[in-house]
């Protein structure tokens, strides 16, 4: 409710607004009987009056006149308070998106780390769907219903005290009729939910993996799999269907029961009553309108429900991620303007969880201008040294220091400025070439592109290209081959003349060309640069300055090649063996 409180409380005069035009709309849908009702007793006087020679169709004309009015009124009136809930909807949902989007660039690397990506975008999609969707539906039609209901019953008393009673008297079998249909349609409704999601589970997994189904010609295994899947959304479907489809008919009936007693009641007081016989007619008119249109409210508003459910379940979720810690505010700390000894990591201990310690008295130091490799089997901790060195984790204990100053104490953005970060998965954002080359310098002049291209031997491929640097680059039409991609990305690096790079040498097969190519770009990045390449090459470790190699999260031997060769230890095992560092 918090929730969304926060977002529509700015709309104050829309709500105004709104209540007024619900409101005018309600009194002329109310009112609007009692001129049937006058338009009736008038055409029976005028009937009975022809028979004794007398005939004024006078009330019976402008009866039907305030009728027709009434109704046009209430239509106006409706489609205004439709219009601002329309408005007021657009708005806020759009203001969710912003915001979340928002947060979403404010987020810390755990987060993305922590959470599937298809989980985060159904936030944007399914649940902000959900919101406005209930928020459409619920601002205005709650309102609208409620305020019918209290017309209606106010009016009905105006009417006829006796014909009142009689009409909201089954309200309460009503009412307990929707509430168990209901619940009993809730509970198939999260069967389905349920089923749904581990359908979607089901095809996104074999979506993912389509080419090894297809290279094992497992493609009738997978439809024996999805079968039983398929068949369970279909029964909770089918349940929840039953139930909720029985709410209308139920309240139909109910409605067309009730009517039947107030005819029979009304016809009853007609007859037996002390008012005038045409009066009488012209009431039982007006009460079998109310008693139709008095069960609307209830039936709308319990349909409503699931999908409010739906939308404070969203509302949920989007607070989950709202709650989620920022990266840490660091505006009032040291800035970074550059490395003139170098940095050091000192008996760093970290782990992803409290309960699970990575790396353990890590210590490495690295002179300006030197390059490191890193090097050790798989799940050694080579990453998350690299993820320690930017700050997108915290160390738990020691500490990671550039001149001697602790990261912590630096201002954050002066860090990543000045630490540029080549990734095995080079990633490519939509938009040209050239966008995705001055990505993180967006002021570079043409000559300065160019250049990084030329040093990333990328340059000559972008001008073989129809429209060079101007080429649209995108998923449906990517140009480039994953070779290309990390020379993109080195040229992007290069870009932004990084003090510290980290390197993530690719491991996937490119052909012995493109290998080279990478090979010289990595040279020309990494030279004279202080650097740590998470390193898969032979000719990039006998290159290194050190080499530090990590086994089960601890760092097991330290030294160039020479000297890690005369220590006789894993890294000599593993080199004679030729092994690992192919
Ligand atoms: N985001 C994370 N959350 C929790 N645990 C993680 C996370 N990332 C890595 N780990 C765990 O930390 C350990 C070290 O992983 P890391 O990725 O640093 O190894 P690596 O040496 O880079 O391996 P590889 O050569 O396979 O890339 C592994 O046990 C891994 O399961």
């Amino acid at each position: 409710m918090a929730f969304f409180f926060h977002y529509l409380k700015s709309y104050k005069l829309g709500f105004t607004v709104m209540t007024i035009a619900i409101i005018a709309s309600t009194y002329f849908q109310v009112k609007a009987p009692v001129y049937m009702g006058k338009a009736i007793t008038a055409l029976a006087d005028y009937v009975i009056g022809l028979t004794r020679g007398v005939s004024d169709k006078g009330n019976f004309v402008s009866s039907l006149w305030m009728l027709f009015l009434f109704f046009i009124f209430s239509i106006i009136a409706m489609f205004f308070s439709n219009i601002i809930v329309t408005f007021i909807t657009g708005n806020s949902t759009n203001r969710m998106r912003k915001g979340l989007f928002g947060k979403l660039q404010k987020m810390t690397i755990r987060f993305f780390d922590s959470h599937k990506d298809g989980d985060i975008l159904s936030r944007f999609t399914s649940d902000l769907d959900n919101i406005s969707n209930a928020l459409n539906q619920a601002l205005g039609q709650i309102m609208s219903n409620i305020a019918l209901m209290i017309g209606i019953i106010i009016m009905m008393f105006q009417q006829n005290v006796q014909l009142a009673w009689v009409t909201i008297a089954s309200t309460p079998i009503a009412v307990i009729l929707a509430v168990i249909l209901i619940a009993k349609t809730r509970k198939y409704v999260d069967i389905q939910q349920k089923e749904v999601g581990k359908l979607n589970g089901y095809i996104n997994e074999k979506i993912s993996g389509q080419k090894i189904v297809i290279t094992n010609g497992l493609q009738k295994d997978a439809i024996d799999g999805f079968l039983p899947y398929n068949e369970n959304v279909r029964k909770a479907t089918f349940k929840g269907q039953v139930y909720s489809g029985m709410l209308f008919p139920v309240m139909n009936g109910l409605s067309l029961v009730n009517t039947a007693i107030v005819i029979f009641f009304g016809s009853w007081l007609a007859l037996n009553g002390d008012m005038g016989r045409t009066t009488a007619l012209g009431l039982v008119v007006v009460f079998v309108q109310y008693s139709q249109q008095f069960y609307q409210p209830i039936s709308q508003i319990s349909s409503l429900y699931s999908m409010f459910q739906l939308a404070i379940t969203g509302a949920g979720r989007l607070n989950e991620m709202f709650d989620e810690p920022n990266e840490v505010n660091s505006k009032d700390k040291q800035k970074l303007t550059g490395l003139t000894d170098g940095v050091k990591l000192k008996n760093v201990d970290f782990g992803y969880s409290p309960d699970k310690e990575i790396l353990h008295d890590v210590s490495i130091n690295v002179d300006k201008g030197e390059m490191v490799a890193l090097v050790g089997p798989t799940g050694s901790g080579k990453t998350t040294i690299m993820n320690l060195l930017n700050r997108f984790y915290d160390v738990t204990g020691g500490s990671v220091e550039f001149d001697g100053v602790n990261v912590k104490d630096l201002e954050l953005q002066s860090l990543r400025d000045h630490v540029g970060i080549v990734l095995q998965e080079s990633v490519l954002f939509s938009g040209t070439i050239r966008d995705n080359i001055v990505f993180g310098k967006p002021d570079a002049s043409d000559e300065e592109m160019i250049s990084a291209a030329k040093q990333a031997n990328i340059h000559d491929f972008i001008m073989s290209q129809d429209k060079g640097y101007d080429t649209k680059v995108s998923d449906e039409n990517s140009v480039f081959s994953t070779g290309q991609k990390q020379l993109i990305s080195i040229a992007r690096t290069i870009l932004t003349n990084p003090t510290l790079l980290i390197l993530d040498e690719a491991t996937s097969n490119v052909d012995t060309v493109t290998e080279a190519k990478i090979q010289k770009a990595m040279d020309t990045v990494i030279q004279g640069r202080t650097s740590f390449v998470i390193a898969h090459r032979l000719k990039t470790i006998l290159d290194a300055d050190k080499i530090v190699v990590l086994k089960d999260g601890k760092v097991i031997e330290q030294g160039n090649h020479q000297e890690l060769l005369d220590q006789k230890g894993f890294y000599s095992e593993l080199y004679n063996n030729q092994f690992v560092f192919e």
